[in-house]
């Protein structure tokens, strides 16, 4: 793996295969049999890809949790993908259907450092599943901020009104995107499909809000909004490379769009100048309405990223 940082591999029962990290819970990359990258990750030939945590890695899947950009206190995109994720779980070929499936289950909780940053006691569960052409990541978010009030214990029937558990946590709110780089052979000839009558807020326009008016959305120019309520399925069109990927997202019900164009990539240090031409991030996201998750509660959100039409070879 890139930087000697540990990760893993999976590979689905047709030949694709997928890189994860456990930096960030980062999956990097997500190939076809013939090496074709349906992700884009900033190369190390243009001094970018920069594997060195605590910084992000540039490209494929970075999680933005518990805060999407600067909606809230903590650092850009919040602190999920700067940490180190547990393994939990890797699934190779024990399915029932073998070569079927194969993932990974990450796990990211409160530590000392993120309770300085943010409050809350927490945990993350994030699967990578390689499923045929198809790469669903999933993510479950429980507020673990429980306690249990001992001095009124259910079984001790001398207790004033008959004891119980008190859930004594406070909720605790956050944005997330998945903030996925599609890898495109040129931005200029890219589209995305779906978008049409959705409200958006245009960060380049001090996130004023605007109705988009084309079905087939092109990219001759920077873009950074943030579609509100969209349909949960999106295409992105390569057009020039013919392959033709879809998103599927369930329970993030915004899309964020970005490209940084020129200036924002020749001042991106992990971004090489030219960089910005080979990807388009469309981002499954939960911003307009953060998510509020009552003390022991969770709460669930996937995307399936699907390939419609392969690459020309
Ligand atoms: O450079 P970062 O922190 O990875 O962020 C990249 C971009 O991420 C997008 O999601 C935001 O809408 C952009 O405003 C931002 O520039």
């Amino acid at each position: 793996m890139r930087g000697g940082l540990p990760g893993v591999t999976l590979r689905s029962s047709l030949g694709y295969t997928v890189d994860v990290y456990t930096h960030g819970a980062h999956v990097t990359s997500w190939k076809d049999k013939d090496g074709t990258d349906m992700l884009f990750c900033s190369s190390e030939a243009c001094r970018s890809a920069v594997f060195k945590p605590p910084k992000a890695i540039r490209g494929g899947i970075p999680i933005c949790f518990p805060q999407f950009s600067d909606f809230g206190p903590l650092g850009q995109h919040g602190f999920a993908r700067n940490a180190t994720w547990e393994v939990r779980a890797i699934d190779r070929d024990v399915s029932p259907r073998p070569a079927e499936t194969d993932k990974i289950i990450l796990r990211l909780s409160d530590t000392p450092e993120t309770l300085a940053l943010w409050p809350h006691k927490f945990t993350v569960l994030y699967e990578v599943f390689a499923d045929g052409k198809s790469l669903r990541t999933s993510m479950a978010v429980s507020n673990d901020g429980i306690e249990i009030d001992l001095e009124n214990d259910e079984n001790d029937p001398a207790l004033p009104g008959g004891g119980g558990i008190r859930l004594g946590g406070r909720p605790m709110t956050f944005t997330a995107a998945l903030h996925t780089y599609f890898s495109v052979t040129d931005i200029t000839r890219a589209t995305v499909t779906g978008l049409r009558n959705v409200e958006y807020l245009d960060s380049l326009r001090q996130r004023q809000k605007f109705t988009e008016t084309t079905d087939v959305l092109h990219f001759p120019e920077e873009i950074d909004r943030i579609y509100l309520n969209t349909p949960n399925t999106l295409i992105v069109d390569d057009a020039v490379g013919a392959k033709t990927m879809s998103v599927m997202k369930s329970n993030l019900p915004d899309a964020v769009v970005w490209n940084p164009w020129v200036d924002k990539s020749a001042a991106t240090g992990d971004l090489g100048d030219e960089e910005y031409t080979r990807f388009l991030c469309v981002e499954a996201a939960a911003i307009g309405t953060p998510v509020t998750l009552p003390p022991g509660e969770t709460w669930d959100c996937f995307q399936i990223l699907d390939v419609c039409k392969d690459p020309t070879p």
